[in-house]
């Protein structure tokens, strides 16, 4: 059978006493120790809930440190358990919440919080929120400037509302006519976003016509947190960027036609001076090298009839959701139980809810099996596969894969 696995309560800092009446009184919950390190997670906003701020004690030093965090933490809950996973992270696992957000990590030692450790010189810790299956994955759409990325994302987005959302870039460019700040852009001053790309604050940036754009981790996040699937329009040094990251997507370059056809396009839609149509058509010819180049994406799609394309990036997205809205369902129905204990076997943990008082066949028992694990910061943690289990019997008998 499994061991069980210890309480990560503050309980493990009692040779820190005095710090540890102080953390409590801050509200404070769990301590995991990793390697030299003890990740204290919690603190109170209100009273009634409790945050997920980190706070971390060097054993070595003896010194108390706030690391920068990455990724955007979970929404203050009724309290956490925190259990060390794979020595690298911590699975954090949210009281009372539905089964759709009460999975986390608190990624401490993985590759992408080591090397933005090395990039930032501070510690630094990285939430990834745990989806089930390979959930759906973000889709970026590169293709030089005119050849109509945005019209193709823009029918998708209005035919599918609720599946899509898209990522707002930022830029330093300037806004054209009909351009909204933070909907089509977030558009900004360089120094500035030099400063939070400095500050880890993006996923990938480019220079891209003489301007800076880029993905912030916030902007890929805000979608899948509103329970969407996420498209990025971004140029192709992006799209290399985002292949060499933890991020998986699914790769999709637009080609024109011809190279006369892109030309048309591009003047015929206005929004650029000659000097700016000249650039861009220059730009064009090296992304149109760089969109073959081997093994960076997965699907090219020649834009010639809009609706023929429009229907090929559909089949590639695979768009029949029903079984997917099915399983959102249950996934908001059930919840995790405000009380439960813990246990680990493996990679696989028994969430134990206590006896059922309705009697009726709601789970509060769920068995969580993270032996498929793939991806993380600055993404979300795929692969969870999460069980109901029968409360009638109360065995390991599981009753759906929810
Ligand atoms: N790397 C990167 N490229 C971006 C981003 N946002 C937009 N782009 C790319 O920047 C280029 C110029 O975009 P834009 O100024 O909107 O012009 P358009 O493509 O002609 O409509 C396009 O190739 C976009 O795909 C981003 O966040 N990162
Ligand atoms: N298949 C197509 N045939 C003809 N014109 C198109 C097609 N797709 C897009 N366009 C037009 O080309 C111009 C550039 O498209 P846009 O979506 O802005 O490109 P991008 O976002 O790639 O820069 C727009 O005026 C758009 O209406």
């Amino acid at each position: 059978m499994g061991e069980e696995a210890p309480e990560y309560l503050l309980d493990g800092l009692d040779k820190f006493s005095p710090l540890r009446c102080d953390l409590e009184s801050q509200g404070y919950q769990t301590a995991t120790t990793v390697g030299d390190k003890i990740y204290v997670i919690g603190g109170s906003d209100d009273g009634t809930k409790l945050s997920m701020n980190v706070k971390v004690f060097d054993k070595l030093t003896g010194i108390w440190s706030i690391p920068t965090v990455l990724g955007t933490k979970p929404v203050p809950s009724k309290g956490h358990s925190a259990v060390l996973f794979n020595n690298d992270r911590i699975l954090i696992l949210t009281r009372d919440s539905p089964l759709d957000d009460c999975t986390w990590f608190l990624e401490v030692s993985t590759p992408f919080v080591k090397e933005k450790n090395k990039i930032l010189g501070t510690e630094v810790v990285a939430w990834s929120k745990g989806v089930r299956g390979d959930g759906p994955m973000p889709i970026v759409i590169s293709g030089p400037s005119g050849v109509g990325k945005g019209t193709l994302i823009s029918k998708l987005m209005k035919e599918f509302p609720s599946t899509f959302g898209f990522s707002v870039s930022h830029t330093t460019r300037a806004p054209r006519e009909k351009e909204v700040d933070g909907v089509h852009y977030h558009f900004t001053e360089r120094s500035k976003m030099e400063k939070e790309i400095m500050d880890g604050k993006f996923l990938e940036s480019a220079l891209v016509h003489g301007n800076l754009y880029g993905t912030s981790i916030e902007a890929v996040e805000a979608v899948t947190d509103a329970g969407k699937r996420c498209i990025l329009d971004i140029d192709v040094q992006g799209a290399r960027s985002v292949r060499s990251s933890s991020l998986e997507a699914i790769f999709i370059f637009i080609c024109p036609p011809s190279f006369e056809d892109l030309e048309k396009r591009l003047r015929d839609r206005g929004t650029e001076t000659e000097e700016q149509v000249q650039k861009r058509l220059r730009n064009a010819k090296a992304e149109l090298d760089q969109g073959k180049s081997p093994g960076l994406f997965d699907h090219i799609l020649v834009n010639d009839v809009l609706e023929t394309c429009y229907k090929n990036l559909k089949k590639i997205l695979g768009l029949d959701e029903t079984a997917d809205a099915l399983y959102q369902q249950s996934m908001k129905n059930h919840k995790i139980p405000l009380c439960y204990s813990i246990s680990k076997t493996d990679q696989k943990f028994l969430i134990h809810g206590g006896s059922n008082e309705l009697g009726a066949a709601t789970p509060t028992s769920f068995m969580l099996d993270a032996s498929l694990l793939k991806g993380g910061a600055p993404g979300r943690t795929r692969g969870l596969k999460i069980y109901a289990i029968d409360p009638l019997t109360d065995s390991l008998n599981w009753i759906e894969q929810l």
